[in-house]
């Protein structure tokens, strides 16, 4: 029934309307419109902030008085109304962090019980939102931001530190909001979407306490000094009574949306998991392990099937090749799915950009490793080197979307037949 080109452009096809189905511009405009909002002050605040701004004003028009958007170097596409438009640094704060975070700040200070603060949120807000406490200064905020990140810690324990440290993270900003109202759309880029986590929550009760936040420093050994210490025993707030949240976005509807459309096409459908976090040469191997069952035995899902995975996979770094999470886990699905017909993997970042390179993950069958082999090159040196970038180039096996716009995780789709 499929020929191998057109399995692979279907499950191109699947993957990019799923993806699109997470765009925030769409969830932005279904969700607005519900919520009876008249005279907003919008802060966008995120990778996705523009896209998410646009989309509101595009929605609400006149009824936003003042627009501030905030978002990565790169990632704005142009002027919105009137709105005020600043890029800042990621993953690391920077100088435009800290005055945009202030004018923010001067904004909403100004603001009474009358007033609501329409919050965008999206992933990559702890970077471009941030004024460290009194006594704080943003080289030590750098310093201990990139001891965190190459430290291993999950982004949990990495904005646990944050949260302790800010004048608008974990519920502070609503805090300052007060007496205003804050009315926040969040796109989630966190598994199990905890929303004091997403972007270090500025506009939710924060969930964890200076003690978590000293531990997590003892636990990978990163040193501070006397002022850090003593600013993130000032405890964040646990309650807040101005907020409202709406979630519009996650790696569960990502995958949703690719088992509605697997469906449509025939397939039998199941979504395995949404939280797929181990290491991604792992989850390859293991994912085409279930793709081999249904193969040969027809179960869990009888032919023609579809394996849908959401998750964020994570890889230790040995090697000096190139690649990313994605890309590594598709090739070392291809090793273990070599030869076989009828099978095809699609792995990719939501966001388009897969570790430091220009595509989103990879597209691999049971060819892959064979065109690799009969080039010469040993494919499993590739995996062995973190090189899957250029072990996918070789084979023909890279997704290349371009950014997205949107940022919720990774999305897998095995395709048997
Ligand atoms: N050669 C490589 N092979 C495989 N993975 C790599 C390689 N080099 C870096 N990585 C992985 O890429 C990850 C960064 O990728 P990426 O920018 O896609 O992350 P992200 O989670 O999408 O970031 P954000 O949350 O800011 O959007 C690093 O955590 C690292 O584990
Ligand atoms: O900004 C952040 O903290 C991460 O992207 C998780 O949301
Ligand atoms: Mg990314």
């Amino acid at each position: 029934m499929f020929d191998p080109e057109s399995l692979k452009k279907l499950a191109i096809e699947i993957v990019k309307k799923s993806i699109e189905a997470v765009f925030p511009d769409r969830a932005v405009k279904e969700t607005l419109p519900k919520l009876n909002l008249d005279r907003v002050i919008l802060v966008a605040v995120g990778k996705a902030a523009w896209r998410m701004a646009k989309a509101a004003y595009e929605v609400l028009g006149e009824k936003i008085r003042k627009g501030v958007v905030v978002t990565k170097y790169g990632h704005s596409e142009g002027l919105i109304d009137d709105f005020e438009i600043y890029e800042a640094g990621h993953p690391v704060p920077d100088e435009n962090t800290i005055k945009t975070t202030r004018r923010v700040l001067e904004l909403v200070d100004q603001l009474n019980e009358n007033d609501t603060v329409l919050f965008l949120l999206s992933g990559g807000g702890s970077s471009l939102f941030e004024l460290p406490l009194e006594g704080v200064s943003l080289e030590e905020i750098q310093k201990l931001t990139s001891a965190l990140l190459k430290s291993g810690a999950s982004i949990e324990e990495i904005n646990t530190v944050r949260k302790h440290l800010s004048q608008v993270k974990g519920g502070r900003f609503a805090e300052r909001v007060f007496p205003a109202k804050v009315v926040a759309l969040v796109l989630s880029d966190v598994l199990g979407d905890r929303l004091d986590v997403i972007a270090s929550g500025p506009a939710w009760p924060d969930n964890s306490t200076s003690e978590d936040a000293l531990k997590v420093l003892e636990k990978y050994g990163i040193e501070t000094s006397e002022s850090v210490k003593r600013a993130i025993l000032q405890e964040t707030p646990k309650h807040l009574s101005n907020v409202e949240i709406h979630l519009i976005g996650n790696v569960q509807k990502v995958c949703d949306e690719a088992k509605s459309l697997a469906k449509e096409k025939g397939f039998n459908a199941e979504i395995i998991t949404t939280s797929l976090d181990c290491e991604a040469r792992e989850a390859g191997r293991f994912i085409a392990s279930i793709m081999k069952e249904v193969k040969f035995k027809d179960r869990p899902l009888k032919k023609p099937a579809a394996l849908i995975f959401g998750g964020e996979t994570v890889v230790h770094v040995k090697g000096n090749g190139i690649g990313g999470r994605n890309q590594e886990l598709a090739l070392s699905a291809a090793i273990a799915l070599e030869g076989i017909e009828g099978v095809i993997l699609c792995s990719a970042g939501t966001d388009g950009t897969d570790g430091p390179t220009d595509a989103a993950g990879g597209i691999v069958d049971g060819s892959t490793a064979k065109t690799l082999k009969a080039m010469g090159e040993d494919p499993y040196q590739y995996l062995k080197n973190n090189d899957s970038y250029n072990a996918l180039k070789k084979s023909g096996a890279l997704l290349i979307t371009g950014p997205t716009g949107t940022n919720v995780n990774d999305l897998i789709i095995g395709l048997i037949v």
